[in-house]
């Protein structure tokens, strides 16, 4: 049996009384805080969030209830899945992030936040967005490629709103910055329903550059309770 075989057959067994649709249980969504120009970013913002109702898949964010956060975090909990929302205290005043839906968990900083949806989730997924949501895209990128968390991390490329990134990025593959292995850890698709079919089916290639148990020791932490991605 292949190794894709074996895993397929594990998480689509019976987890409690609910059967699994997907290797994920909960995914963690980057997006902008604003909405975008387009209709077409905030139509892809809930997309997305109902292709995770479709599978049966939790959503962990940043927290907020404005722009494409708002919109992904309320398609996921109209559709009856748990919403984890991770927000520093310093945001937390409603006029900043608005009123949220689900789960809130306070944390201390930005750090702790992004270290937390980290660990909460099973795959990440970048719908567009600004500054914020670069930076959680490419640290978990920077985290994949060190070997701290194996899971599968997509672009959600709307409209090609990500194709000048992604040509910055096979620039820096062909000026020798960026190895063709790591380049392959973005999962880039241009629906949600793509995506998320292909991120299914993403099998990490890269080698880790030191041992899990080094970084767990170091306070980083790679597990969910889910099987390993
Ligand atoms: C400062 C203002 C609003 C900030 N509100 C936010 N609430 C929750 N999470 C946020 C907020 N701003 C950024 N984030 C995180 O970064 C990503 C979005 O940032 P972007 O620059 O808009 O791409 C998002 O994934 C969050 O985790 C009032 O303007």
């Amino acid at each position: 049996m292949s190794l894709k075989e074996k895993r397929e057959g594990e998480n689509m067994g019976e987890m409690g009384d609910e059967m699994r649709l997907s290797r994920f249980r909960r995914i963690c969504v980057f997006c902008g805080s604003s909405c975008g120009k387009k209709a077409s970013y905030q139509e892809a913002a809930t997309e997305l969030g109902k292709e995770l109702v479709e599978r049966r898949i939790d959503l962990v964010y940043g927290g907020g209830s404005i722009g494409l956060m708002g919109l992904v975090s309320q398609a996921v909990h109209d559709g009856g899945r748990h919403v984890l929302g991770v927000i520093p205290r310093t945001l937390m005043p409603r006029e900043i992030t608005g009123e949220t839906v689900g789960e809130v968990q306070a944390v201390s900083d930005m750090h702790q936040r992004k270290a937390e949806m980290s660990r909460q989730a099973d795959a990440f997924i970048a719908l567009p967005g600004g500054y914020g949501t670069l930076e959680e895209l490419l640290e978990v990128i920077t985290w994949a490629q060190l070997g701290i968390h194996h899971k599968p991390v997509g672009l959600l490329n709307v409209d090609g709103y990500y194709n000048s990134l992604l040509n910055f990025i096979d620039k820096a593959v062909d000026e020798g910055f960026i190895s063709p292995v790591a380049r392959r850890i973005i999962v880039s698709a241009p629906t949600a329903k793509q995506l998320v079919r292909q991120l299914e089916e993403y099998v990490p290639e890269y080698e880790d550059v030191t041992s899990k148990l080094v970084w767990d020791r170091l306070g980083y932490v790679t597990q969910t309770g889910a099987p390993a991605l």
